[in-house]
């Protein structure tokens, strides 16, 4: 089953004409990396899904709803967790009270729930926001995401800024969400990271779609994989064993 069916996306910035006929789909359970170099227009992609740039033509699909043109409140009730880029957490509260703040949605997620998958944040939790490190934070903002019990995580470059080891931290919430069976859709620059919690990647650039596969396939094309990757290339480490 479809989780997102996007179809012919065209969306625009006033008269710039930024997404030319994106489609990509994400199934039931499955995780999906969108990469691109800077620029290409993967957060514009997001931003039409989740409502909040709407796409002039083409087709949203969430869950089997035709949903293209409903404002944002409304995707995210229908079960769409976006967590949009630069981790907006409220600094001056704790991490307690951050996750005191969404509206909950029912489902198995609450903030026991959290506190026993992430103990991070357990230690953390009487710590204002701004006294985390940048892992901590975007840790902090996947699990306010979680909190509303979404089918579809969509999170937008959570490795950006983080140390190689910090960013393998912050992925195993994503492998722990999707165990916990929520599908999730994942723009990264941190291209060996992303292709190794994915199952399947799309490539953007300049507004078209120009691959459309298996991750471990994308993963195999080093030459593919280093064009995009550029200088962070040699930064991911495959996780150790233990
Ligand atoms: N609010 C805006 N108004 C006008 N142009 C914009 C706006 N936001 C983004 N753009 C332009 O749209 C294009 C796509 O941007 P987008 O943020 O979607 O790319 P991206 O692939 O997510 O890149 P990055 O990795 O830099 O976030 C870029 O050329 C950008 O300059």
């Amino acid at each position: 089953m479809s989780m997102l069916e996007a179809e012919g996306l065209h969306t625009f910035y006033g008269k710039s004409h930024i997404l030319h006929g994106v489609g990509l789909e994400v199934r039931e359970g499955e995780v999906v990396t969108l990469l691109g170099r800077n620029g290409a227009g993967k957060t514009t992609t997001l931003r039409s899904i989740a409502g909040l740039t709407h796409a002039r033509e083409g087709v949203v699909r969430l869950f089997g709803k035709v949903t293209t043109d409903w404002p944002p409140f409304r995707i995210a009730g229908l079960g769409l967790g976006y967590v949009p880029e630069g981790r907006r957490i409220f600094s001056t509260l704790t991490v307690d009270e951050n996750l005191r703040v969404p509206a909950e949605r029912p489902g198995p997620w609450s903030i026991p729930r959290i506190y026993q998958l992430f103990p991070r944040l357990a230690e953390r939790k009487t710590n204002k926001g701004r006294q985390l490190s940048g892992g901590e934070q975007e840790m902090l903002a996947i699990a306010r995401a979680l909190l509303l019990n979404p089918k579809l995580l969509v999170l937008d470059e959570p490795s950006q800024g983080l140390a190689p080891l910090i960013v393998q931290e912050v992925f195993k919430v994503v492998t722990t969400a999707r165990d916990e069976g929520i599908s999730v859709l994942l723009v990264e620059q941190n291209v060996r990271a992303a292709v190794a919690v994915a199952d399947r990647a799309y490539v953007l650039d300049d507004g078209h779609i120009v691959y459309e596969g298996s991750a471990a396939e994308f993963a195999k094309d080093e030459e593919r994989v280093r064009a995009l990757a550029g200088a962070s290339a040699e930064e991911w480490e495959p996780a150790g064993e233990g």
